[in-house]
This record gives C-alpha cells, structure tokens and sequence, in this order.
C-alpha cells in the first residue's frame, strides 16, 4: 500500500515537473509579446513578479517601467510567461468598457476570490455574473442608497462621541495621537451590518465578534510578501487545465487558510441572519417595493425566473462579498483622505469652512442631505483627489478570452524601433491593469500628476477617452464589472468626512507620516515602515475642535 501510495505520488511530481518544464519552454519560444519592450527579466523562473511583488510600496516599479517604455509594455511573469502590462485610457477603455465579458478575470484572482467569498459576484463570469448583478442592482440605485444617509451619519456621531469620551477625554486641548485605521473599520463593518442586512456586528461598541478578529491583518498575513514556492504554487496552479487548478485550491496554503476562515466565518453569520429573514417571510409579496441588499437576495432566493433565481450558496456568497468588500475599501479610503488632509493643514481648514458654510445654511441640528453634500465643491474634490491618489485596489488582472487587438491612445515604440498604435493579443494574453499608475498619468492628469492637488477637480478637464464610473478615475474599476457599491461608497465618505473635519482637527502626529507606506497586500494599506508587523497604521493627531 505504502509502496503504491510513493510510486503515485512520485508520478505527480514527475508529471507536474514535465508538464511544467514542457511549459516553460514552449511559453519560452511562443511568447506572443515579444515585438513589445519592457524590463529585462531578472530570473527565469520569476520573471519580474518577484520583484514586483516585493516591491517597498505599491507601483514605485511600474511607475518607472510605464516612463520608460510608455503606457503599454510586456513584463514577464513566473515560469516565462508574458504579462501585457497596461495603463493607457484607451487600451483600459476597450479592455472594461468596448468587450463586455471578453477579458474575464485572471484565474490566479478567480481562484482567491472563490476561496474567500465562494460562487459569488466578484468570482463569477459572463452570464453567471451578469445574472448575479442584475440581483443585487436594485439594492445599489442611488434612491435606494439615499435611505441610508441617515445611518452614516448617526455612525459618524458615535464614531466622533467615543472619542471625545475615551480617546480624547484627557487630551481634548492637546489633542492626542490616534491609530484612526483602528476605528474606522469598525465604524463601516457596522453601517454595511446594519443597512445590508439588518445586522448589528457591534464593533464600534467593542462586541466580540470573530469577523473582526479574522480581518485584523487578514490581507497582510496571507497578501504581503508571499514566500517564493507560495508564487511558484500559484502560478502552476493558474496555469495547468482548470478543473485540475480548481481541484488543487480545495488544499490551500497556509497563507490562503486565511481567507477560508473569513469565508466560513461569514458565512455563518449570513446563513443565521438569511434563515431567520426566511423565516419571517411569506413569499415574494412580502417583499414587494423593498430593495435593501436582504430583501433583494430573499427574492432572487424565491423567484423561478431562471434569468433572475439565486441558489442559497450564491446568496451566502454574496452576503459574505458585501462584508468585506462593503467595509474594508471604505475605511482605508478614509484613512488616506484624513493622512492627506493631515499633511495639507491648509486644505484641512479650507473644507471646515465649507462644512460651517453649510452648518449655518442647515442649522445646529440639521443633517445635510445627499445634495447638500454633492454642492461642496471643494470637499468634493478632496474626495476625488484621494481616490487618485490611493487606489486601494492598485491593480487588476485580466486574461483575453479569444485572440484580439487592443488600441492605445498614446503610441508605442516596439522593440524594432516602430510606433504602434494597438497592440495585437493572443487567446489567453494575461494583462495587468494598473490603476495607480493610470491614475497618475500625466497625460492625463498634468504635469503635477503625482503631487496632491484637489483644486485640479474644481475646473473642467478635458478628455479624449472618458473611464471608470466616477471622476474619470479607475478607483472604482469600469465597465460591467465596475465596483457595484461606489455611490454607497462615495456617500459614506461624504458623511463620515462631514462629521470627523466638523469635530476635529487631523495633524501628523510628533513622528510625522513620512514612514506611512502604501504596502502591496493585494489591497493597498497603510504600514508603518519597519513596524510591518504592527500591522494597518495610520497614526494621526487627532485635536477637538474648539
Ligand atoms: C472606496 C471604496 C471602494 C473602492 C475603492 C472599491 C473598489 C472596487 C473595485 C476596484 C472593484 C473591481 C474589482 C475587480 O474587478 O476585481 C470593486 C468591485 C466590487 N465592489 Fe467595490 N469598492 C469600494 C466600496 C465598495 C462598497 C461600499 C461595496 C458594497 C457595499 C462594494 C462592493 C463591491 C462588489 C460587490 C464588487 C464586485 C462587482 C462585480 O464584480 O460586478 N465596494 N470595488
């Protein structure tokens, strides 16, 4: 038995290793970039995923290889595959926008997210996805989001009420030093509890609950800096048949068992809050004119129609979805606005008068509605600079579906010296889009493009490709499969902004925030430098306002 278990297992690795070297080699001779410059390639087997991977901060690499060889370059990924590496507006154009479905996700990404949320929208493709999404719409329109308002900002409130009472009790002159990455996660995994589903996680109030243990440094132990074998093993895994790939993700790694655990637990808490709102109701007339993300899911649950029908896998898999892509995206998109807003002291002072402006207009105990929020130009803009500035998620991949030609809008030169203006892609072409370096173009964005300057969003640009769902950013992501939430998002941000610069003053604390790193971890999050292990950090004076 033993002798038979050894031969077996000696016939796996003998197969992997042929299949792999056979592999290597024909990517080797066959690979479809090569007319296209980029870098050199520092390994074979790494290519230039390595380095690209440990990299100190988030695009620092590509930004230099993207101003050497323009918007659109070849890089080699692990064992001598191509990746097409883009950031030009009309290349992103034709990739989200023109081809729908035609250039799905990356396997290696298709397969994470199915380990950390299961069948669900960010894993699905073509009609599943579009199935998917056309459930979960409603839930997401802005009318809809608009009854939420009031949630936000009652969150703000108390968010701002503990620490004046805990935090800042003894400090409320001085001010005091705040780890703010602690709080506001905290602050946003309630309000997605409470307006999704109707669920009160109590983080804000310090509750227990193992969701939040499983987020603290989720990203950061199972993203950050993974071990050679780890991305040789991933790799391998995205690159051999799909059901073989598939079938080999039922063993995750160590890092990966993370995700598993945020998984299950999520799930557990979205199967209780599913099977008691079932419960509650009496078929699809109960639910008649109600849109909240529960209700919605309830109805794809009951409903026959097989273009609109949702199995109760699908559903647990979306709740655990919204969970974490509802929260975690908001509360480090904060923490980047108040470190921007920490280090322009001016820009700080300049959206607290628009915020008094509007005070006096709305009176000591009124709230602003979504209008008044959308009519403070510079707080706006505040908003949009961040969102360029730090795009959480800072790339995506993507993989042709079928031979194609994807177009540039700002030319190439080739590797013999002719200028392309599109770029020829064979079935299976991976392509990596960088958002963070998109959003820095400077032709598109100006010669300050790296700087921080919100007055930019006060005039008008003018484009020749207009992208993404809001401000001509990628942030958000494009096309079919743009971020679903971002008005949820967005609005949230308003309210929470109102309410933290309306209270307090944000200002760098005695060590600075020069050592504030924007850390590759799949998402883009604050470390410290060197304090890595400390995990998210986003240390700022926090003063009350007089
Ligand atoms: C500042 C906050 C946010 C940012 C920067 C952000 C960014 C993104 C990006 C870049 C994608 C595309 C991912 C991909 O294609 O792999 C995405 C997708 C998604 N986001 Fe967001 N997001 C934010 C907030 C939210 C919120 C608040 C929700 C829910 C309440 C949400 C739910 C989703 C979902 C469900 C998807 C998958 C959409 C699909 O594949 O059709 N996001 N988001």
């Amino acid at each position: 038995m033993l002798r038979t278990l050894a031969q077996a297992a000696a016939a796996v690795v003998l197969i992997s290793s042929a299949y792999i070297l056979f592999g290597f080699v024909y990517r080797y001779y066959q690979r479809s970039l090569k007319f296209l410059r980029g870098p050199s390639r520092p390994s074979l087997l790494f290519g230039n995923d390595y380095e690209m991977i440990h990299q100190e901060e988030v695009g620092i690499l590509e930004t230099n290889w993207f101003n050497e060889y323009g918007t659109a370059f070849r890089s080699s990924s692990c064992y001598g595959e191509d990746t097409l590496m883009i950031a030009d507006p009309l290349a992103i154009q034709y990739v989200f926008h023109t081809s729908g479905y035609r250039f799905p996700k990356g396997r290696d990404s298709q397969q994470v997210t199915k380990m950390m949320f299961g069948r669900g929208i960010v894993w699905a493709e073509g009609e599943v996805h579009n199935r998917q999404r056309k459930a979960l719409n409603p839930a997401f329109s802005a009318s809809q989001l608009r009854q939420f308002l009031d949630l936000f900002q009652r969150s703000t409130s108390r968010l701002a009420k503990k620490w004046k009472e805990e935090e800042l009790a003894d400090a409320r002159d001085s001010g005091k030093v705040i780890n703010v990455t602690h709080w506001l996660p905290k602050i946003t995994l309630d309000v997605i509890g409470e307006s999704a589903f109707g669920y009160d996680f109590g983080a804000l109030d310090g509750r227990a609950n193992e969701l939040g243990d499983i987020f603290k440094h989720m990203f950061a132990d199972s993203r950050l800096y993974p071990q050679k074998g780890l991305m040789l093993w991933r790799a391998f895994r995205r690159s051999i048949p799909a059901p073989i790939g598939d079938f080999l993700c039922r063993f995750p790694t160590k890092e990966e068992k993370r995700f598993k655990e945020f998984s299950n637990a999520s799930k557990k808490i979205a199967k209780s809050v599913f099977d008691t709102a079932s419960q509650e109701t009496n078929g699809e007339e109960d639910l008649k004119g109600r849109k909240d993300v529960l209700s919605v899911l309830l109805r794809s649950n009951m409903t026959a129609d097989p273009k609109k029908t949702l199995d109760e896998d699908e559903v647990l898999s979306q709740m655990a979805t919204i969970i974490l892509a509802g929260h975690e995206t908001t509360a480090s998109t904060t923490s980047w606005i108040l470190y921007e807003l920490g280090k322009s002291i001016k820009d700080q002072s300049r959206i607290y008068e628009e915020i008094r402006e509007m005070r006096d207009r709305i009176g000591a105990s009124g709230e602003p509605t979504a209008s008044d929020y959308d009519s403070m130009p510079f707080f706006n803009a505040v908003i949009k600079e961040s969102l360029r500035l730090h795009p959480i998620v800072p790339a995506l991949i993507r993989q042709a579906a079928s031979d194609d030609v994807i177009p540039l809008e700002f030319p190439v030169i080739s590797e013999s010296k002719e200028e392309l203006s599109q770029i020829p892609v064979s079935k299976g072409q991976r392509v990596l889009v960088s958002i963070s370096v998109y959003n820095r173009l400077t032709q598109v964005w100006g010669k300050d493009a790296n700087e921080w300057n919100p007055e930019r969003f006060l005039h008008e640009l003018k484009r020749d490709t207009t992208l993404g769902v809001y401000a001509n950013l990628m942030t958000f992501s494009a096309g079919v499969r743009a971020c679903i939430g971002w008005r949820f998002a967005l609005m949230e941000l308003q309210a929470i902004l109102f309410g933290l610069i309306e209270n307090f003053e944000f200002s760098p604390g005695p060590e600075g925030l020069d050592d504030i790193q924007r850390v590759p971890a799949g998402l883009m999050i604050p470390m410290k430098k060197d304090h890595w292990m400390d995990g998210i950090q986003m240390p700022l004076r926090v003063r009350v306002r007089d």
